[in-house]
């Protein structure tokens, strides 16, 4: 919990200062009260006091009160404004953070756990801060003054007092012990309903197309039934401490009452008095020792939970990126849009086998160059090591000349505009969709040329707006086909040196892949484009094209050379193409 500590600025420790300030005074206006009240009943029971001098010191009290409301308010929001902004503060550090993360540490954690870390414990440990700050200083502070206030006033009294705190103490412990491991699953349950309502949101059109609707709602109840049973017995534990502090409240005035009695009985006439009087005081000061423990009871209930959370959100920003980024921010000005794989093998992270095994090819500056191959092959695999999603496990992948772990992460995906196999949009505009990242063209000139090249102007300028027109999240209010043509549109409005189709053509129907393609030519001369595809025709004029079977070039040279050459070439051209067609 500590360790996240050191993400509050000094700034921050300041204002932590003052609060603290503010907190002794009141501290020291709430331990006044008991004092008036000791004056006003001596007062009240000495014959012939004047009444001015008890209006007087009721005038104090009420003061000390008001007082004592003013400072706390004032420190109740010193705290509230530093945990708003330093829970602020971790939800952006964790953001960067993620952002930073190769999909190795994006797996690892689970996209399910990276939103209740960002979200859910960072709200524990906003919790923990709010009250922390006001009560953690507050509690011991009292503690201590008001203990000082009642040491030497009898020995009975005291030991009545110290019996009630170790009693408070041990209940406090044994709820600990039993509800820590608890808070810990908390967290972790939490992270599995989070991943199954998730599912079930993204997956809700095929859930309702196969009525699997109870199905889900059974996974739903699984998690949610075991969040619930795990919550409800911390917080039954935990609701079994405040009667118990109550009882031990009301116990405490009793022993102090009951002592006085006697006291008082076996006290001399004058010395009566005093002992009343001292009697009022001294529970008034046990009751404010108690309420100090009882705070600090507070803090462990939160504490132990938002510990758990600190300890989650310190392992997503401890966390080494996989990544390590290169410092070369540009290459050599002779060898532009060049890829070449020399041996690269790859297998992902956790898994024993390798996905692809000992891949060498060369695409220079304005070539194309193709992968097919059956289902799983390892097409996507490969160019995805390009943008450096995964690093290759053995071998190079090199980009004009240069290994891609080299460059700085942002330079080599500048030069490349990567269309990926599932259509990806984003809420906003067309425009904001295909002028989008960082070296994505503004100018509307170059948006309207992309979008005509991937063959969407047409649907485009029918769109309400046309290319200002609404673009809902994960383009919801386009088909399938139209997310694709936008998301090569924004490939294409970079102008990079290098051209990634991971498959994008297939949710296109022939005549426009066809069309697409002829365009991407004349507009994209000198561009090198890397195309996976599932169908010959859209690869049937590459300068390359690579043919894989089971993570291994099975061949690769022109259509008509693999014809000759490759019988797994022969097997996909023969169940696509008619005779004609390949002739
Ligand atoms: N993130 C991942 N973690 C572990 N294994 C993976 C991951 N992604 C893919 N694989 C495995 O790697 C293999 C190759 O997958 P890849 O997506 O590269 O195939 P592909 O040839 O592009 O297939 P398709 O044509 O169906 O898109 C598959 O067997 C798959 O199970």
């Amino acid at each position: 919990m500590l360790t996240i500590l050191k993400y509050l600025k000094s700034k921050e420790w300041t204002l932590i200062g003052i609060s603290v300030l503010f907190i002794v005074a009141q501290v020291w206006l709430d331990l006044e009260l008991p004092g008036y009240m000791s004056d006003i009943t001596r007062l009240v029971q000495t014959p012939g006091s004047e009444m001015s001098e008890i209006i007087a010191a009721g005038v104090w009290m009420l003061l000390c009160a008001l007082g004592s409301l003013a400072t706390s308010i004032i420190a109740a929001g010193i705290a509230a404004k530093i945990a708003a902004n330093f829970s602020s503060r971790l939800r952006s550090k964790l953001f960067d953070k993620v952002q930073s993360f190769s999909m190795e540490e994006i797996n690892n954690f689970s996209t399910a756990s990276l939103i209740t870390r960002s979200t859910n414990d960072i709200t524990q440990v906003q919790m923990l801060i709010v009250i922390g700050l006001q009560v953690l200083i507050k509690a011991p502070i009292l503690a201590v003054w008001a203990v000082l206030k009642i040491t030497g006033k009898s020995w009975e009294w005291s030991l009545a007092t110290g019996v009630a705190v170790g009693v408070l103490i041990l209940i406090v412990g044994i709820c600990i012990v039993l509800v820590l491991p608890k808070f810990q699953k908390l967290q972790q349950l939490t992270d599995n309903l989070n991943r199954v309502a998730r599912e079930n949101l993204t997956g809700l059109r095929v859930i309702r197309a196969y009525n699997a609707e109870s199905y889900q709602e059974d996974k739903f109840s699984v998690a949610n039934h075991e969040l619930t049973r795990t919550n409800l017995f911390a917080n039954n534990v935990l609701s079994m401490m405040m009667p118990s502090i109550s009882l031990i409240m009301s116990g405490l005035s009793l022993a102090i009452y009951w002592i006085g009695a006697v006291l008082i009985q076996n006290a001399n006439g004058t010395a009566k008095m005093g002992l009343f009087s001292d009697m009022i005081v001294f529970s008034s000061y046990a009751m404010q020792v108690v309420m100090a423990f009882m705070m600090l009871i507070m803090i462990f209930i939160l504490m132990p939970r938002a510990h758990v959370s600190a300890k989650r959100i310190n392992e997503v920003l401890n966390t080494k990126p996989s990544l390590m980024n290169g410092s070369l921010t540009s290459s050599p000005a002779n060898r532009v849009g060049e890829v070449e794989f020399r041996n690269v093998s790859f297998k992902y992270p956790d898994a024993e086998e390798y996905v692809v095994k000992d891949i060498s090819f060369t695409a220079k500056q304005g070539e194309t160059v193709a992968f097919i191959g059956s289902t799983g092959c390892g097409k996507s695999t490969i160019v995805n090591l390009i943008p450096r999603f995964y690093d290759a496990t053995a071998g190079e992948v090199l980009v004009d000349g240069i290994n891609v772990n080299q460059y700085e992460q942002s330079a080599l995906r500048n030069k490349m505009g990567y269309v990926s196999q599932k259509a990806v949009l984003f809420g906003g505009t067309v425009t904001s969709n295909v002028a989008f990242g960082d070296n994505g063209s503004d100018l509307s000139s170059d948006v309207v040329d992309a979008v005509y090249t991937s063959q969407a102007s047409d649907f485009v300028e029918k769109m309400d707006g046309s290319y200002e027109a609404h673009v809902a999240q994960g383009g919801l209010n386009l088909s399938g086909g139209q997310k694709q043509r936008l998301s090569i549109a924004r490939a294409i409005a970079r102008r990079p040196e290098i051209l990634i189709f991971d498959d994008s053509f297939s949710a296109l129907d022939y005549k426009t892949d066809r069309k697409l393609r002829s365009e991407l030519k004349k507009e994209s001369r000198g561009t090198t484009m890397l195309i996976v595809a599932q169908r010959i025709g859209t690869i049937k004029d590459a300068d390359k094209i690579v043919v894989l079977e089971a993570g291994r070039i099975a061949g690769t040279g022109t259509h008509d050379e693999l014809m000759q050459s490759c019988s797994v070439y022969q097997e996909i051209a023969y169940s696509q193409l008619s005779k004609e067609e390949l002739a």
